[in-house]
């Protein structure tokens, strides 16, 4: 459907440039770098916008580790939480997506915090 958060986020197209966009500012954010060091980005990019466009209502299916396995032993924070959505955000709105279509996004990865987050 045109109107689907799938389609507000550009679709394939638009969910990859978010994704890249939003890992290329956590590299560059000295509050959360340090997690994304030694990381197959690639992996981690593909893995990213597979599970966004699954969730958005988009034609594919999540392929990767589950949430808990894959940020286990991370010591990912609640402040390191915040500051990835807020870049997600950023990337978001340099997509040129709706605040509306952004919060129903963040809505779907909000229930999510509690697998990713360890202290
Ligand atoms: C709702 C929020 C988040 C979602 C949806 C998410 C999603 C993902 C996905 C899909 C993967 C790849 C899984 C796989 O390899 O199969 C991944 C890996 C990873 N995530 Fe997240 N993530 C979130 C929050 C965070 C935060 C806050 C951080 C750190 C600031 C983080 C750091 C990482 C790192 C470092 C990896 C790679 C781990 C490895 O080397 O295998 N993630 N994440």
């Amino acid at each position: 459907a045109p109107d689907s958060l799938y389609q507000q986020l550009g679709g394939q197209t638009g969910i990859t440039r978010i994704v890249e966009d939003m890992l290329l500012r956590a590299a560059a954010d000295a509050r959360i770098k340090q997690h994304f060091v030694e990381v197959d980005i690639v992996r981690v990019r593909d893995k990213l916008v597979e599970q966004l466009c699954e969730l958005s209502g988009g034609p594919c299916i999540y392929s990767g580790d589950s949430m808990e396995e894959s940020h286990t032993g991370l010591h990912i924070s609640r402040s390191d939480f915040n500051a990835l959505v807020e870049l997600l955000q950023a990337a978001m709105d340099q997509q040129g997506v709706s605040v509306r279509a952004q919060n129903q996004l963040l809505a779907h990865l909000a229930p999510m915090r509690g697998e990713i987050i360890e202290r």
